[in-house]
């Protein structure tokens, strides 16, 4: 029996598989995610002006060229007005990109509370809200509702848009209800659904109290992808475990129906980087800086400020060492770019205020007369002037508590061509699974370890630093945005392509007339049969239920077949065999019956 037995490692995507190509024909794809890749500003009745947003997922997808992509997503705003909602969807029809008008209401309830209060939180480790937590927002099932009217939304833009053979790509934790939503609309859309974070280990996820309503949604996807295999693999026993579904290499398999689950780690677009640094805006930058900070080294931060980022844990690394290596003060500076984001949840303006208060304290104990030590900007910056801190600063600290994958480490191993500097990168960040080989890996959590790794950063032959940085340019280099685009899309055509081809083998009924006549010929016969739902009474296996072992406490034996079944085994000229993947004792346990009278 292997009811329990450890699973094969799950699979990446598979080697080999047919190219479908975006860049041969260009197929259209709806990329739906919350945020465009623009975010719009009033200018007038009319008149937008429309800007680039920060954000992982979108320096991502900007990666991708040579398909036909429309991008569905909020704008970051709210439009009451129809007038500025004509003009907004005409002015971001030019940039490919269709508006999902969301209210003030439903952005508080579905982005502030579910997703960010609630989902992000708990995906990163951190626990569901305790009561003071959700009181702000309104309690978990007016914000659930929310979240499931707020994909809804999505989903009917989509609608509108959609032409049969598009693929519709669904992106993240924001979007767990949104494939149901399409198959349900039409079952032959191509669905994709990817999470940009953590999928955290189903001992966490299983607290959450719409665990199975959105396992079961996101399985009505063809592909789930993850940055990792152990994401990845969490899902999977998620599946297994809450809903009793069966675990493969391939994915989840729910009464023959695969949903196939892969990793798919994220790139960026490491040319349009290098290219900046040669743009003369970018080239100003890194003059100003050099002289600026001539005489000490730069450290880097670049992170939102978020509690996933482990900023606090950072600058206390940070004030270690200088107080264990005072030889340092004046001699070194981190510069901390600490972008806002989702200021609108009190969890993220607590936080705000607590790294500020660190700072102070900091730069107020080692600050001399002509500098501090910290140099903390709660902004974003230009595309152009963070190129340049990525090419001039000697060690970027990265130190997320938990983070789907990392991108700041892979733009600043792109920049660092000619300096070389190092990378001091948190083990919890996705992006430790792939630059692990030339950063230093710390435990944020561990603040004597990142001070270590900070000196040891700091002191580090040029021989080391360029042998460092060689393996993970090479890696950043060659496992680009649009690589990761394009094999999740041709995954998808794959997946889809090989659901029909095993709806069309399904074998033909059976041709009783013809089979009662050979059993009744034939003098020995080899009975094979089922187990579950073959020889026992179907079980609901809902949220409500555990998993599998429950489920299996619950088999019955179907009372239909207890007097057929034990007719054919009193029979000679026949022998049963059952197969099954439960335990024995499961089976031990629902056929003693039939135990009596032969060997299974
Ligand atoms: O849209 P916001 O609420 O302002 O947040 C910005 C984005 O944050 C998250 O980014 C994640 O995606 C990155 C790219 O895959 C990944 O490197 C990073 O580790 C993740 O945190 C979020 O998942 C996005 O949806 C947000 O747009
Ligand atoms: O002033 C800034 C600072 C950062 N970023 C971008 O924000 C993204 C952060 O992505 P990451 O995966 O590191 O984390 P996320 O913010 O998505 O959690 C990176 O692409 C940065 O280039 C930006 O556009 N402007």
């Amino acid at each position: 029996s292997g009811g329990h037995a450890p699973r094969p490692p799950l699979s990446g995507p598979r080697s080999g598989f047919r190219r479908l190509g975006l860049r041969g024909m260009k197929q259209r794809l709806l990329v739906v995610a919350n945020r465009l890749p623009v975010s719009a500003n009033r200018r007038g009745e009319d008149q937008w002006s429309l800007e680039i947003s920060a954000g992982g997922l979108v320096s991502a997808l900007l990666g991708v060229k040579d398909v036909d992509a429309k991008w569905i997503g909020w704008a970051g705003v709210n439009v009451p007005d129809e007038v500025g909602q004509q003009a907004l969807t005409n002015a971001l029809a030019e940039k490919r990109c269709i508006p999902v008008f969301l209210d003030e209401e439903i952005v508080h309830q579905y982005y502030n509370g579910y997703c960010n209060n609630i989902l992000w939180p708990l995906f990163h480790y951190l626990g569901l809200p305790q009561e003071d937590r959700l009181a702000t927002t309104r309690n978990f099932e007016s914000q659930f509702d929310a979240y499931k009217r707020a994909n809804q939304m999505f989903a009917d833009v989509v609608y509108q848009h959609y032409q049969e053979g598009d693929v519709i790509w669904c992106h993240d934790y924001h979007l767990m209800f949104l494939p149901r939503c399409l198959k349900e609309h039409d079952i032959n859309m191509k669905v994709g659904w990817f999470l940009h974070t953590p999928f955290p280990s189903s001992e966490i996820y299983r607290t959450l109290p719409s665990r199975s309503e959105l396992l079961r949604s996101v399985l009505c996807a063809d592909l789930v992808g993850f940055h990792t295999y152990d994401y990845a693999r969490h899902f999977v026993s998620a599946c297994t475990r809450i809903l009793g579904l069966e675990g493969t290499p391939e994915g989840v398999e729910d009464q023959g129906k695969l949903t196939r689950v892969a990793a798919f780690p994220i790139g960026i677009d490491s040319d349009r980087f290098k290219r900046a640094l040669d743009i003369d805006a970018a080239k100003r930058h890194v003059n100003e800086l050099k002289q600026r900070f001539a005489g000490r080294k730069v450290m880097l931060g670049v992170d939102r400020l978020d509690m996933i980022k482990g900023i606090p844990q950072k600058i206390l690394a940070f004030e270690k060492f200088l107080e264990e290596n005072p030889e340092w003060i004046d001699k070194v500076v981190l510069l901390q770019i600490a972008v806002p984001t989702r200021t609108d949840v009190p969890e993220y303006q607590k936080l705000t205020s607590q790294v500020h208060e660190i700072v102070g304290r900091i730069n107020g104990r080692f600050g001399t007369l002509s500098a501090v030590p910290i140099h903390h900007l709660d902004r974003s910056l230009d595309f152009h002037a963070l190129c340049a801190l990525y090419a001039v600063t000697d060690v970027a600290l990265v130190t997320s508590l938990r983070d789907g994958m990392n991108l700041v480490s892979y733009e600043y191993v792109a920049c660092q061509g000619s300096k070389k500097g190092v990378l001091i990168l948190s083990e919890f960040a996705g992006a430790a699974q792939s630059l692990g080989a030339g950063a230093i890996l710390v435990n944020p959590w561990n603040i004597t370890e990142v001070a270590d790794s900070i000196k040891h950063a700091l002191t580090m032959t040029s021989d080391e630093r360029e042998k460092r940085h060689r393996h993970n340019y090479a890696h950043v280099t060659t496992h680009t945005a649009q690589d990761w685009a394009e094999t999740f899309v041709c995954e998808l055509n794959d997946t889809v392509a090989e659901a029909l081809m095993r709806t069309r083998q399904v074998p033909p009924d059976l041709p009783s007339r013809t089979a009662i006549q050979q059993y009744l010929q034939s003098k020995n016969r080899l009975l094979i049969l089922g187990f579950n739902s073959t020889l026992t009474e179907p079980v609901e296996s809902s949220g409500r239920r555990g998993g599998d072992q429950i489920k299996e406490m619950e088999l019955k034996l179907h009372p239909d077949l207890k007097g057929p079944l034990r007719a054919l085994c009193e029979d000679e000229s026949t022998t049963v065999i059952v197969l099954s993947g439960s335990d024995r004792s499961v089976l031990d346990e629902v056929i003693p019956l039939i135990l009596s009278f032969c060997d299974l």
